[in-house]
């Protein structure tokens, strides 16, 4: 059950990074995207910005195509043998979908952190860091890979927990760690935008609070994009958000987006102010 709302925005437990990462995002925007899996179209011509420097959450009931339209974001969807869509997805100036642009580019840019944290559980935490690196073909000198590594942990909120034992497997820190690591990976390849599906759900209170601190020290540098169930996280670690719905049967799409303070305490339309409230959903 959905409950009222705490609006304080999070303080940073640690400064964001060491310096070292450049400053960036790049907004993503998404433009009449419909989704198809075979014949069932599941997303209505979803449009939506999300803003350098600031985190959009997503929001809705179960099953009113949030992941897909995240798994889009980042060309994931089409991985699905029966799926389709139209539209268009812009990284900047970007069409991410054009003629020509090959999934390895987007997927450099636009990095994705899962619901179950899924390091590599026999590397260890300093190859877990830079394993992208090879699957995306960034090349890093051996050098600089030591300073990398801390830069990544530190941004990710990780590496004052973690210094000690770089050589230890990923696996064997707690899940919360585990979810940080995720995250300190994807950011290695230095990517524009973070997306985010539901990073928390499968995590203690304790380590919530502190993925959403990590998400608040990032967003100077990398849009954010996350998909959560929960009320007070969205209120607590986003600066826009989109309500999304499926009503009887028909396909997905956005009731209303905006800045989250307006969402939450003056939403335009009914079903919004219902969902937030946590009378239905
Ligand atoms: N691989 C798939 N094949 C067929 N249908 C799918 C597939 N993935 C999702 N769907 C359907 O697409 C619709 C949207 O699903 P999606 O997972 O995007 O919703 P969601 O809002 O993220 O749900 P939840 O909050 O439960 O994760 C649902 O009706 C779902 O059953």
């Amino acid at each position: 059950m959905h409950t009222a709302l705490d609006l304080e925005p999070l303080e940073p437990l640690e400064p964001s990074g060491n310096g070292h990462h450049p400053p960036g995002g790049a907004t993503l925007s998404a433009r009449d995207v419909s989704a198809w899996f075979g014949d069932r179209k599941v997303l209505e011509r979803v449009s939506l910005d999300m803003n350098a420097g600031s985190v959009t959450a997503l929001i809705g009931p179960s099953g009113c195509g949030k992941s897909t339209f995240l798994r889009i974001l980042n060309r994931m969807h089409e991985l699905v043998p029966s799926a389709s869509l139209a539209g268009e997805v812009r990284l900047g100036d970007d069409d991410i979908y054009g003629a020509g642009r090959r999934i390895t580019d987007t997927r450099k840019r636009i990095g994705m952190v899962f619901q179950k944290p899924n390091p590599f559980p026999a590397m260890s935490i300093a190859e877990n860091v830079t394993a992208g690196l090879k699957l995306t073909g960034t090349k890093v000198s051996r050098g600089a890979r030591a300073d990398l590594v801390e830069e990544c942990l530190t941004r990710a909120g990780l590496w004052a927990e973690v210094r000690d034992r770089l050589r230890q497997p990923g696996g064997a820190l707690s899940g919360g760690q585990q979810q940080r690591l995720c995250i300190a990976r994807s950011l290695a390849v230095r990517p524009d935008v973070l997306l985010m599906d539901e990073p928390c759900s499968a995590l203690d209170p304790t380590s919530t609070r502190r993925i959403e601190e990590t998400i608040h020290d990032l967003r100077q540098d990398v849009t954010i994009v996350i998909v959560t169930h929960n009320m007070q996280q969205a209120a607590r670690v986003s600066q826009h958000c989109a309500f999304f719905l499926a009503e009887q049967g028909t396909p997905g799409h956005i009731v209303e987006a905006g800045p989250t303070e307006r969402i939450f305490g003056d939403p335009a339309d009914e079903r919004t102010s219902d969902y937030v409230n946590g009378r239905f959903g």
